[in-house]
């Protein structure tokens, strides 16, 4: 199942600067273990804001929700989610 999922990030702005360093790394490391494992399939930087959209690729909206609530960064996030299927029109013969 594809989910296309909009994080917008709001850290405090009297976060101390370590704290937020340490989770900006580990929220990479997670990123980049989900992509290279298939499940985040896109990470994209909405010019001009402390976000970004993704796609998930996974296999159920329990696992979705599991997968956003161990990030790092959630306690500080905004998300919004919407599923996504297939459009009539689309020419590509596969989700990719
Ligand atoms: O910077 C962001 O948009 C939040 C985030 C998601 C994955 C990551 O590494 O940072």
């Amino acid at each position: 199942m594809l989910f296309h999922v909009k994080m917008t990030v709001k850290l405090p702005v009297d976060m101390d600067p370590a704290k937020a360093a340490k989770l900006k790394a580990d929220e990479k490391e997670l990123a980049q273990r989900l992509q290279r494992e298939g499940k985040w399939r896109h990470l994209w930087r909405i010019a001009g804001h402390y976000a970004n959209y993704s796609v998930f690729d996974l296999a159920s909206v329990e696992e979705l929700h599991d997968t956003l609530m161990q990030l790092p960064l959630f306690p500080y996030m905004e998300i919004e989610v919407n599923g996504l299927c297939r459009h009539p029109s689309s020419i590509h013969q596969d989700d990719r």
